[in-house]
């Protein structure tokens, strides 16, 4: 019961941007979307989510071809979390990441500001809730933003079906320590039946966080599989044309990237 695509195809003004991908995010795992500059990553995700339109192929949630899913079925299963918006008006920290609550009092007010304030919480965003968010830095923007898709797709006492967050470079903005904090934090929240998609230019950190790695280049997979298999010195050079170097850290028992 994954999300899903096959053979996908999408065109613009006579370019293909993605040609024949075959992606699944399965429940339970974090896929990291790498690739350089116009590789097609935003438009795979874009996709994914069911907000543009697709050329040929077909997007799958958990059995449906997404086109048969309602907004409202689609927003309960999967959250986007794109670049922080602007906001014209004063809202609060709070304000803005209640507004990914979808359910009202539906589970009682109770449940609805516990959920809200376990998110702030997990998110470092507890002494900023009163905070206009307009007023707060672009990094501290971000979070609040990853916060309201993580709330949207909240578990809830009636429906332990599997949900998604699609994540378009969440750690951007963030310092070292929020970026891998947030990363923790998506490793965290597959265990809640969530499967984890997160576009990343930091190869390092998709390296060391994600289960499975999809290179896209020039929208075409470039490679998929886990991180020793996909992160090859070789394989990035070629797909960066960039000198990439790729080493396993016996002190840190893990591969290093360093681009
Ligand atoms: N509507 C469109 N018409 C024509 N070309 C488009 C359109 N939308 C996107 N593109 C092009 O498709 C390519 C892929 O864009 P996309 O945003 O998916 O890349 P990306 O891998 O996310 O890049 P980046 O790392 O720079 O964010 C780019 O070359 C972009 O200019």
């Amino acid at each position: 019961m994954s999300l899903l695509a096959r053979n996908l195809c999408v065109r613009r003004s006579g370019r293909w941007l993605l040609a024949n991908v075959d992606i699944e995010v399965q429940p339970g795992e974090v896929l990291a979307v790498v690739g350089p500059n116009g590789a097609g990553k935003s438009t795979l995700l874009g996709a994914l989510a069911g907000d543009l339109s697709i050329d040929s192929g077909c997007v799958e949630m958990a059995g449906r071809n997404l086109q048969q899913i309602s907004l409202q079925q689609r927003a309960e299963r999967r959250a986007v979390v794109g670049p922080p918006p602007q906001m014209a008006f004063d809202y609060t920290v709070a304000d803005v990441v209640s507004m990914g609550w979808l359910h009202g009092d539906r589970f009682g007010s109770a449940f609805a500001a516990d959920a809200l304030s376990r998110v702030l919480q997990r998110c470092d965003l507890g002494a900023l809730r009163q905070r206009i968010f307009m007023s707060l830095s672009s990094g501290e923007r971000q979070r609040v933003q990853f916060a309201a898709g993580w709330l949207q797709v909240w578990p809830t006492p009636d429906d332990p079906a599997a949900r998604w967050l699609l994540l378009d470079e969440p750690t951007a903005n963030l310092d070292v320590a929020h970026a891998r904090q947030m990363l923790q934090l998506l490793r965290h929240l597959t265990a809640d039946n969530t499967g984890v998609l997160v576009v990343l230019h930091d190869l390092d950190l998709a390296t060391r966080f994600a289960d499975r790695v999809l290179l896209l280049e020039s929208g075409r997979v470039a490679g998929l599989g886990t991180p020793d298999t996909v992160m090859t010195p070789e394989r990035l050079t070629a797909v960066y044309g960039a000198p990439v170097h790729v080493e396993y850290l016996p002190a840190l028992n893990r591969l290093v990237v360093i681009a």
